[in-house]
């Protein structure tokens, strides 16, 4: 409990941050739509800090059937990573600070011609209280959010990886469909509108071309195999709204 009075202050700045983000449109800068798959729209700003490609990747989804609540647990909790996170090579619980907040240690498969990459981060799921209307019936958003964080035990490049830093938010909002009033609710009647905000400094130098036509190649993907992946575990459950 101790930790999670060490890192709470950061938590709470980061993910009330990171749910402005999320929530605000495209907002101001140059974002350029790089992908766009049925309702999946991707987008990136070219930014390169130090001559490393940081840019920052927003992209909206939406998807029938799933809760926000229910998109946002398969991305929290860790028994469920390595069923949807095609680039994982061994990921570690360093410390589970609440049953909402758990730091993790991740090694990522190598991505030729780029070296390996590791990343230290905690990991905080959320209920996002809706500012605009107290109504009973307010959208019902959850938020996940996953932010690099120094560990004494995990020095970066400790072992051979390049340690990347990055800052996410997976953010998840149910719509009910209002045919559904005064009725039991069916996964047919709801949509789970998702706004993911990453921004991920590679960490080591890698080429710019290479990191782009990986983040193209591999971000649409894991998008689309994770919304699958919760609609596949989720479709015989009772709806956790
Ligand atoms: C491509 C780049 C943006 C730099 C990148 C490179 C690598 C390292 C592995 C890798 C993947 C692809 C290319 C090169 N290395 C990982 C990630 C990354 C890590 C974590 C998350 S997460 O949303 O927290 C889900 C939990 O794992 C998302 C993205 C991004």
């Amino acid at each position: 409990a101790s930790l999670k009075h060490t890192y709470w202050p950061e938590i709470e700045r980061v993910v009330a941050e990171q749910i402005r983000s999320a929530r605000m449109g495209l907002g101001k800068g140059a974002w350029q739509l790089f992908v766009e798959d049925g309702e999946m729209k991707m987008y990136r700003r070219e930014v390169e800090e130090d001559g490393l490609v940081v840019d920052p990747l927003k992209a909206t989804h939406q998807v029938k059937g799933i809760t926000g609540r229910e998109l946002c647990h398969y991305f929290f909790y860790p028994e469920y990573r390595y069923d949807w996170e095609g680039t994982l090579e061994t990921m570690n619980v360093v410390d589970k600070i609440a049953e909402d907040t758990i730091v993790f240690h991740q090694i990522h498969k190598r991505i030729w011609p780029a070296a390996q990459r590791d990343a230290t981060f905690w990991s905080h799921l959320t209920h996002v209280p809706d500012e605009e209307n107290k109504s009973e019936d307010s959208p019902h958003i959850w938020a996940t959010v996953n932010s690099s964080v120094e560990l004494p035990s995990h020095p970066p490049n400790g072992g051979k990886q390049v340690r990347i830093y990055l800052t996410i938010i997976l953010m998840g909002q149910t719509i009910i469909s209002p045919a559904a009033k005064g009725r039991e609710l069916k996964r047919d009647d709801i949509t789970c509108k998702i706004t993911y905000c990453a921004v991920v400094n590679p960490g080591g130098w890698a080429p710019s071309s290479v990191l782009r036509a990986v983040y193209k190649r591999e971000y649409p993907k894991f998008l689309k195999r994770f919304t699958a992946y919760v609609i596949e575990k989720t479709k015989n459950l009772p709806i956790k709204l």
